[in-house]
């Protein structure tokens, strides 16, 4: 298949990777002129992906319309924040084209302010004449593992289920393993706010937490990602899966990921700017947490670790502050909350 990769970073490398692999024809997108002739001249792409040798038959330009012109699928492995305008350009030269393709998108992370999942973004910017169906691949898959074939599983789900099948097929391999799952909400939303979670449980690491304390805001994070992807319309099983649990477990355990990495940095004493700048990657932990905790207090959800991380991250409060705050809570049941969402929700269901 004809497929071209937009973004040069850490896991659009890995995954042009993957493709390249499986014999694909495939071309990847930056915007970074330096970086695409790195990846042309030199097959490396140092900066996101160390020690790391690139197919000689993968290659890059800066010329978006190139990009969208060679391909049937397209990859969208940008941030969150620049998901909408990367869709609208996207957009206006398939329809210069007069060009249908299939999208799958791998951000994790809401768009700040209006607080959609990325699927959502993209289908506002585009239209069913240019696109056939939007997807999501997620899961456990830290791009330097990826990188280096290191055996891997994800998920992917769809908008309409058409190009689910497709993405299964394409990237699959003897180590990237793919699964369908039908409930796109858990799936996005999973992957959305287990960043929020590492950073809350890097930030433990840093200060010198124990054991104990990590699982506490493992288990309970998981508990609030659950708690809110079901009002927001997920599957609550989605959140024992792949995407959710398996994911929380990879980030928030692994020297890899950029939003547990953050956290120690933070503990360490640097200022989220300087946390942010020194990662030199995306963090998108930071600006879920925002959009987590804004929507959670309009859906009447309560989610104390994603507040206190909230506080702790934009209101200064001190780590002894958030830590009394979440200890010292309201006595309460383990699965107040999320029981009672779920009895609306089957009740909501046995009434369709
Ligand atoms: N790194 C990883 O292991 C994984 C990352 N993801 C997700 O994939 C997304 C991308 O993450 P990474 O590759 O880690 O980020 P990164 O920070 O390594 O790379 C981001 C890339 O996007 C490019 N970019 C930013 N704005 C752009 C625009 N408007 N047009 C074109 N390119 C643009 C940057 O120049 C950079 O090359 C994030 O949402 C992340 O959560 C998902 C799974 C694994
Ligand atoms: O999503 C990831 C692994 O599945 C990567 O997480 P980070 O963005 O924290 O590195």
């Amino acid at each position: 298949m004809n497929i071209s990769v937009l973004g040069t970073g850490s896991f659009g490398t890995s995954l042009a990777m993957v493709l390249t692999d499986n014999k694909h024809d495939v071309k990847m997108y930056g915007r970074n002129e330096a970086v695409v002739e790195e990846i042309n001249e030199s097959h490396t792409n140092l900066h996101y992906l160390k020690d790391v040798d690139l197919p000689a038959a993968l290659r890059a330009t800066s010329d978006l319309t190139a990009a969208v012109d060679h391909a049937d699928l397209l990859v969208i492995a940008v941030p969150v924040k620049a998901v909408r305008g990367l869709t609208k350009d996207i957009h206006r030269i398939l329809l210069e084209k007069n060009k249908k393709v299939l999208i799958v998108h791998v951000a994790k992370g809401l768009e700040l302010d209006s607080y959609l999942r990325v699927s959502e973004v993209i289908e506002q910017e585009t239209t069913p004449e240019t696109v056939e169906d939007i997807c999501v691949l997620s899961g456990p898959s830290h791009a330097e593992e990826v990188a280096l074939k290191s055996p891997t599983t994800v998920s992917t789900a769809s908008l309409h289920n058409k190009g689910v099948t497709t993405i299964q097929d394409v990237f699959m391999s003897k180590y990237f393993r793919v699964y369908v799952n039908e409930d796109l909400v858990g799936v996005e939303i999973g992957g959305a706010l287990k960043n929020i979670i590492a950073l809350a449980v890097g930030t433990l690491h840093g200060l010198q937490f124990g054991d104990n304390a990590k699982a506490a805001i493992i288990t309970r994070g998981l508990q609030e990602i659950a708690r809110l992807g079901t009002k927001m319309g997920a599957d609550p099983l989605t959140f024992l899966g792949l995407t959710g649990m398996g994911d929380l477990i990879v980030t928030a355990t692994s020297r890899h990921s950029r939003n547990f990495r953050c956290g120690i940095m933070l503990a360490e004493g640097l200022s989220l700017t300087e946390a942010e700048a020194r990662m030199g990657m995306v963090v998108e932990g930071v600006n879920t947490t925002r959009a987590a905790y804004e929507l959670s207090e309009s859906h009447g959800v309560e989610m104390p670790i994603t507040k206190v991380l909230h506080q702790y991250l934009f209101d200064d409060i001190s780590k002894d502050e958030a830590f009394y705050k979440l200890m010292m809570r309201e006595k309460t049941s383990e699965t107040i909350g999320l029981k009672e969402l779920l009895n609306e929700q089957y009740r909501d269901w046995s009434n369709q």
